[in-house]
């Protein structure tokens, strides 16, 4: 396993979000987490960042404990990198000059300038534009290119759909498809847009006030889960 959750308590200062939250991803899978707008998504990252404080339960990188308080550099090191909701894309930057300031903590992999340009055509053709001049979809491009620097084994996006036209959603699915397939990134991806979750991932987790309260494969998210934990 590349991370686990193992019974997770987290906490905003006194305020317990998650309670008890249990998951896992294994190497090269693909697996989103759901759930409606407030239930604990984003809080799950930032306990695996070490961005809140986790009181009970374990957080494991592949498969060694991770003493508390947590550390984001320790997920990094592990392989582990993460896209933020709102990616943050320095403005004073052109596209080629964000591109490596993901590689600050870099593992040995497939994933370089050209082949992250490669697999983000526009990247390259943008190269010299100041980050913030791209479109909210370019942006996101970058935002994971620049994450793919590190040539993680994880990949954790936060709703990285937000904002974004459908068709750029669209072009956005098929390019995690494609990396996961082509060089065994897994992914954990943190969504609401379902035709999103269908091309990315292929397990799920439903979440509902700080807790996990249904899984399974995302071929099987059928309307009566959705509409219980997505409110579509
Ligand atoms: N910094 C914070 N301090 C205190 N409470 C917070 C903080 N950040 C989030 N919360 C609360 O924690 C709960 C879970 O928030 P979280 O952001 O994890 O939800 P989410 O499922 O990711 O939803 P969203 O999609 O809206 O981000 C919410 O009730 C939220 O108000």
């Amino acid at each position: 396993m590349i991370l686990e959750l193992d019974g997770v308590h987290a906490f905003y200062g006194e305020a317990h979000i998650l309670h008890g939250v249990s998951l896992a991803v294994a190497e090269g899978e693909r697996v989103a987490l759901v759930g409606r707008n407030g239930v604990g998504k984003t809080t799950t990252v930032n306990a695996v960042l070490g961005l809140v404080r986790v009181r009970a339960g374990a957080v494991r990188f592949h498969g060694a404990a991770q003493t508390l308080p947590l550390r984001p550099y320790r997920a990094a090191r592990a392989g582990i990198a993460v896209v933020v909701q709102g990616q943050r894309i320095l403005p004073n930057l052109t596209v080629r000059e964000n591109l490596p300031l993901g590689a600050a903590v870099r593992r040995p992999g497939p994933w370089t300038l050209a082949s992250v340009c490669a697999m983000f055509p526009i990247l390259a053709e943008r190269a010299a534009t100041p980050g913030t001049a791209l479109s909210g979809g370019q942006q996101q491009m970058l935002a994971i290119g620049r994450a793919l620097m590190a040539n993680p084994d994880l990949l954790i996006l936060d709703e990285p759909s937000e904002g974004l036209a459908p068709v750029v959603v669209d072009e956005l699915g098929e390019a995690l498809d494609r990396l996961a397939t082509r060089e065994g990134t897994a992914l954990l991806l943190i969504e609401q847009h379902l035709g999103l979750i269908r091309r990315a991932a292929r397990q799920f987790h439903a979440m509902a006030k700080g807790r996990i309260v249904a899984s399974g494969p995302v071929a099987g998210l059928d309307e009566a889960v959705l509409h219980e934990h997505l409110g579509v």
